[in-house]
């Protein structure tokens, strides 16, 4: 096994990924600099999600490599790639899936207590996150007392309050107006530059990819958009549990 080319965090080749038989992802090769903000851009089934769950550790690929931070993550035990996703990475997907009985604070300070932080540490992060997402006056409020896009802008607060390594956003706005869509992925991206915060956006909406560093489309489970670096062979079949 080789370290990948260049200066970067993530890294992938040659990803390939089916579910029960039927291929999703079919060729992969994607490399992310530290602090990029890449959109991944795509129609309805190319294969994004599925792409960003192999990158994030989620999945384990049939086939292809997954590299982080110069280490590889696709040959990784279950436990070890879900300590590192608990510890250095943030995820936020269509629907924000807040805890109905917490309030917006305590939803985003989630991640930092499972982690062990102190309350008033968790607590003090979460308020901060939620002022920079434009919520911080409806901290106290429930999930049930939200607007939509109130809603997602906590989830992105959660997603956040850990100043992960890599943010992996997939279709963050796709249920949101237009007007709320940008606001959300101003502050989601503002929030990532201010700092380093490297993202991978899922999108289908070239409006949304605007936001991002660098747009890379994906079509039928291929990508590429990447050095390709040295060949490897497939490993376990592409499953979460393995
Ligand atoms: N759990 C699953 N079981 C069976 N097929 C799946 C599953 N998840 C995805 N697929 C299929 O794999 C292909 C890629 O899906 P994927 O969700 O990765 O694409 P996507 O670009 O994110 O699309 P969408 O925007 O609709 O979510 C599609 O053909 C999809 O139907």
């Amino acid at each position: 096994m080789t370290a990948p080319p260049g200066n970067h965090l993530l890294w992938a080749r040659g990803l390939r990924c089916s579910h029960q038989g039927s291929p999703a992802l079919l060729g992969a090769t994607v490399g992310v600099p530290p602090g990029e903000i890449l959109a991944v851009l795509g129609p309805r089934g190319a294969g994004k999600s599925t792409l960003l769950a192999c990158l994030s550790g989620q999945l384990r690929p049939e086939a292809g490599e997954v590299w982080f931070d110069g280490t590889p993550l696709h040959s990784r035990s279950r436990g070890a790639r879900e300590r590192l996703r608990r510890d250095r990475f943030g995820w936020v997907g269509p629907v924000p899936g807040l805890v109905p009985e917490l309030t917006a604070r305590e939803n985003a300070a989630l991640p930092l207590l499972l982690r062990g932080a102190s309350y008033r540490t968790a607590r003090r992060a979460a308020d901060e996150w939620l002022e920079r997402l434009d919520v911080a006056p409806l901290a106290r409020r429930r999930p049930a007392d939200l607007l939509q896009s109130q809603r997602q802008r906590v989830a992105v607060a959660r997603a956040l309050v850990t100043v992960p390594d890599v943010l992996f956003a997939d279709e963050p706005t796709a249920p949101l107006h237009r007007p709320d869509q940008a606001h959300v992925l101003r502050a989601l991206t503002t929030a990532a530059r201010t700092h380093r915060i490297t993202v991978v956006l899922a999108t289908h909406d070239p409006e949304a990819a605007r936001y991002a560093d660098r747009t890379v489309p994906i079509l039928d489970g291929l990508l590429d958009a990447g050095p390709a670096g040295p060949a490897q062979e497939g490993t376990a079949p592409c499953v979460t549990s393995a």
